[in-house]
């Protein structure tokens, strides 16, 4: 609660510093706007009672003041809004959103990124982010619209202190429609899968995949008609809430009008024969009428400023995330310029988070300097989690990863990301030209087209970017204009991608080439050997290799074999085929499948 009013605090005080011309404004609008519906009251009351006194200035004070609060009520609350929501929007863009992205970018592990439960948290943050900058204003604005029905109560107190009678009969509707909307949201819940579905059906008909498949099955129509039933079920379930809410919304006016009513009659019967009683009168029900807005304003955007905490919880939520792992990562030490000794795993154990399985369990290895290391193993035996504790996307439960001796926790994250190129086995799709796809591997080196063509080269996807009609202009992705890649090609740019780099110490390949015909997959492993072998001498680099086809990667120097998260065996392929364990059965067994 204290750490939500201090991010509703500091969201007010961004748009202060953002625009104080308009938060002014926008505040005084506010400001005008509470009194104005209570003022335009006790103008008209002015008028009555200076045409029965024959009070000529009397009434044209009152009527000027009725009218220029006519004019505010009207006017100045809708600029109020509009420039509340400018100024909202604004900051909302220019810094709000960008921190929340940096958030999540910056974080240095990923387990954001793949917990479920991580992923809602900062799905609801993106996809609310304006309500963070609101939450202030709803606050601010919540606070005043009580002033206001305050006031209004305090003006009808003045004629009849029966009238504050008339804030009861103004709750009764909005306690029903409250009811009706629950009902409303209830129905919207109970109707979220329905429109999941069709919404997912729909999306089914129009993608390009699933399209093939549907056309040459003529399934077509019986997508659609499943779509059609989805949304009528939920259309349904809320048109039928959207009835009785009405309903109660209709008897809850019912019941003001009646009130109301009452109050005025009753009013009427105590003022009965009192000439000054006509302004009275007026200002009753210039002021009652409007009293049930008054009530709805103020409850309204006191649920505006108390929903606003849903977002605000994960928001501060990922800015603490952020911050502790940035601190936990600290400025850390400096990656060796060349590695003479290699990467040790110490007994390195690892769960992923939420899970109670380990996915590498008490592993040991020395990766030598300048060795070629192929990990291999059967599905899910913990290949890509060894890469990405490498990659200090994760850190381990226990024991470490030491870097020529220096535990890779206390080298400073982004000097070790910097020290390394990887290509990952759920590599990105970038919609950008061929360029900006490959150059994007090493930021510093993307101006640079030669560097970019360097690297297209030793992914071998020289020959496939030179048919491009643009070359490596060319914008990739039919969603943009441009073209669209196969699987293979799509993989080869993203190797290009994890080549940018010349000399880094760590070159890491997630099953680089798993959408490759076996071609194409033998011709880049051995560009990657004799790339390795060039690069090795320079940094000492270690070349790390998943892959599932044991014949790809028998010229390795050193193979680790994973089973169930345990490595199991090491050693070089020949003599791992000596062995004859674990790796030499796998190996003849695919050998077998492929003859
Ligand atoms: N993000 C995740 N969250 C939870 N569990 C995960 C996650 N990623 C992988 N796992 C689990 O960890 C284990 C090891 O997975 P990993 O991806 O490392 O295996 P792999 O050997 O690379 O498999 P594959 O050859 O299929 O890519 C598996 O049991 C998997 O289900």
């Amino acid at each position: 609660m204290i750490a939500d009013l201090a991010v509703r605090r500091e969201s007010f005080l961004r748009c202060w510093r953002h625009s104080p011309g308009l938060t002014l404004l926008s505040l005084c609008c506010i400001a005008l706007n509470s009194v104005s519906f209570a003022v335009v009251g006790l103008g008209l009351r002015a008028v009555v009672d200076g045409s029965i006194r024959a009070d000529f200035s009397a009434i044209v004070v009152g009527a000027a003041g009725a009218a220029a609060a006519y004019t505010i009520d009207l006017v100045v609350g809708q600029i109020g809004f509009e420039l509340r929501t400018h100024v909202v929007g604004r900051v909302t863009l220019t810094e709000v959103q960008p921190e929340v992205m940096r958030a999540t970018m910056g974080v240095d592990t990923i387990e954001h990124l793949e917990r479920s439960d991580y992923l809602d948290r900062i799905g609801v943050v993106r996809a609310e982010v304006w309500r963070v900058v609101d939450s202030g204003w709803a606050a601010i604005e919540a606070f005043v619209f009580v002033v206001r029905l305050g006031a209004a109560l305090a003006v009808l107190a003045t004629v009849s202190p029966l009238l504050l009678g008339l804030l009861v009969v103004a709750v009764v509707p909005l306690l029903l429609e409250w009811h009706g909307g629950r009902r409303m949201r209830d129905a919207e819940a109970a109707a979220a899968e329905d429109r999941r579905l069709e919404r997912h059906l729909l999306a089914l008909a129009i993608d390009p995949g699933a399209g093939k498949e549907l056309r040459v099955a003529g399934a077509a129509d019986r997508l659609l008609r499943r779509q059609r039933q989805a949304w009528e079920s939920a259309a349904t379930t809320v048109v039928r809430a959207r009835l009785v809410a009405s309903l109660w919304s209709a008897l809850g006016w019912s019941i003001f009008a009646l009130g109301f009513i009452g109050g005025l009659v009753l009013l009427v019967r105590q003022t009965a024969g009192s000439p000054a009683a006509g302004g009275d009168l007026v200002l009753a029900i210039t002021v009652g009428a409007q009293l049930r807005f008054a009530v709805e304003q103020a409850v309204e955007r006191s649920i505006d400023a108390g929903g606003a905490a849903l977002v605000l919880a994960p928001y501060r939520w990922l800015r603490e995330y952020h911050a502790g792992t940035a601190a936990r990562g600290g400025p850390g030490l400096a990656p060796p310029a060349r590695l003479t000794d290699g990467i040790v795993l110490d007994d390195v154990s690892f769960t992923y988070p939420g899970t109670d399985r380990l996915a590498v369990d008490r592993l040991s290895a020395r990766l030598p300097a300048g060795a070629i290391v192929a990990v291999v193993g059967e599905y899910g035996s913990g290949k890509s989690t060894l890469v990405k504790l490498l990659a200090k996307l994760y850190r381990p439960d226990s024991g470490a990863v030491r870097v020529d001796g220096t535990d890779l926790a206390d080298l400073d994250t982004a000097a070790w990301r910097a020290a390394m190129s990887a290509a990952f086995q759920d590599f990105g799709r970038y919609r950008t030209t061929v360029a900006e796809g490959v150059g994007l591997g090493d930021p510093a080196g993307m101006d640079s087209a030669e560097r970019i063509r360097a690297a297209i080269r030793t992914a071998g996807a020289e020959e496939f970017v030179d048919r491009l009609p643009q070359g490596t202009d060319t914008m990739l992705s039919t969603q943009f204009g441009g073209v669209e890649l196969s699987e293979g090609q799509w993989q080869k740019v993203a190797l290009a991608r994890a080549c940018m780099r010349a000399q880094p110490l760590l070159f890491v390949l997630d099953e680089p080439t798993a959408s490759l015909d076996a071609p194409s997959e033998r011709a880049i492993f051995e560009a990657y050997m004799t790339r390795a072998r060039a690069i090795r001498g320079g940094t000492g680099a270690i070349t790390v290799v998943v892959s599932h086809r044991f014949s790809t990667v028998a010229g390795a120097d050193l193979i680790l074999v994973l089973e169930a998260g345990r490595l199991v065996e090491s050693g070089t392929h020949a003599s791992l085929l000596a062995r004859a364990g674990r790796y030499a059965a796998l190996y003849d067994l695919q050998a077998k499948a492929y003859a």
